[in-house]
């Protein structure tokens, strides 16, 4: 049965503001539900290799360390990467596109499921020059080149390049018709029209090809169905952080692509340390509006299929009608 606009809220409202999930059926948080679901899974394609699995806790924890002035920068939930890799194994991916590198975290599973889907098809590129299966997109120079000391110590460098820059620039680089099997994208919110509109101008999408986008059900996501803002709403902690992050992430975007004239605003206020409760709120909405407004074009674009899951913060799956 398709919800109604009212437990659609709540239930939105909670996994977007990482609050209890309040539904007769499930009392559980967003993370017990994310944490039983991964027990209880096991994709083949997942990786089974245990120094591995520790190397990518290390990541983990080194990256966001590292790069704090990216703010709480984060890379994938386990569960988000079983959800992945199982796709990966389903769509018979060869190759991968991905924008938004970070510490190399959900690129090595992505790598790690190329493998067990039989190695990995180079891309092949216009002229002499042809890459890696895997193509990950990386605004930031320093973390690019820290994803790939660890590319290089998880064993799958051989498989991955990292291009650094604007991922919008990357996009339209490559040759119109460069096919991929699989496409994740988990960078800067604002741009993920862009992004989506490129690719498919670009028709890098294969035929049987699935395409990620990560983060596309934001806190606050009351918003987005239309309620009125609640001045008495307690912003939790949770939710502050990944507004940071993802605002601070945001800004790469904004410049990157100079389609808006928020950007001195934004730059100024990304420079402060500490937010006020209304500025978060502020900031919350400015992502939530481009979300929204992504989500939109997807349902009324009638080349592909697309699902909006409640995975985490909100994944969406895409697919070639
Ligand atoms: C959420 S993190 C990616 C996490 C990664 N997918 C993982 O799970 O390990 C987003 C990354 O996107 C990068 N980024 C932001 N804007 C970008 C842009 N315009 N082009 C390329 N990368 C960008 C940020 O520097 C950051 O490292």
């Amino acid at each position: 049965m398709i919800p109604d606009s009212k437990s659609a809220s709540s239930y939105i409202t909670a996994i977007g503001g990482g609050t209890k999930v309040e539904t007769e059926r499930s009392p559980a948080s967003v993370k017990e539900m994310m944490d039983y679901s991964t027990f209880v899974s096991a994709p083949k394609e997942f990786t089974d290799d245990a120094k591995l699995e520790q190397r990518l806790a290390e990541i983990h924890k080194h990256g966001v360390d590292t790069f704090k002035y990216l703010g709480k920068a984060l890379p994938i939930y386990p569960f988000q990467a079983y959800f992945l890799t199982w796709l990966m194994g389903f769509a018979k991916a060869k190759n991968v596109f991905e924008i938004g590198t970070f510490t190399g975290y959900s690129t090595i599973y992505l790598a790690d499921a190329l493998r067990k889907n039989g190695g990995g098809r180079r891309v092949e590129l216009s002229g002499s020059s042809s890459s890696k299966p895997i193509i990950t997109c990386e605004l930031v120079d320093e973390v690019a080149k820290y994803a790939e000391s660890n590319f290089v110590k998880a064993g799958v460098d051989d498989l991955i390049e990292v291009k650094v820059g604007k991922a919008l620039d990357t996009i339209q680089a490559l040759p119109k018709g460069t096919k991929f099997d699989f496409i994740f994208i988990d960078a800067d919110k604002q741009s993920y029209t862009l992004y989506y509109k490129a690719i498919m101008d670009q028709e890098l999408l294969s035929a049987n090809g699935v395409m990620v986008f990560d983060n596309t059900m934001l806190a606050r996501t009351e918003k987005l169905l239309g309620k009125e803002a609640n001045p008495d709403y307690e912003i939790n902690q949770k939710a502050i952080d990944t507004a940071q992050y993802e605002f601070k992430s945001e800004l790469s975007g904004i410049t990157a692509t100079g389609t808006t004239s928020t950007t001195t605003n934004a730059d100024n206020r990304c420079k402060k340390d500490d937010y006020t409760a209304e500025e978060i709120n502020e900031l919350v909405n400015e992502i939530n509006q481009s979300l929204h407004a992504f989500n939109m074009y997807l349902k009324n674009d009638e080349r592909v299929h697309q699902l909006n899951l409640p995975i985490f913060t909100g994944m969406t799956a895409i697919r070639l009608v």
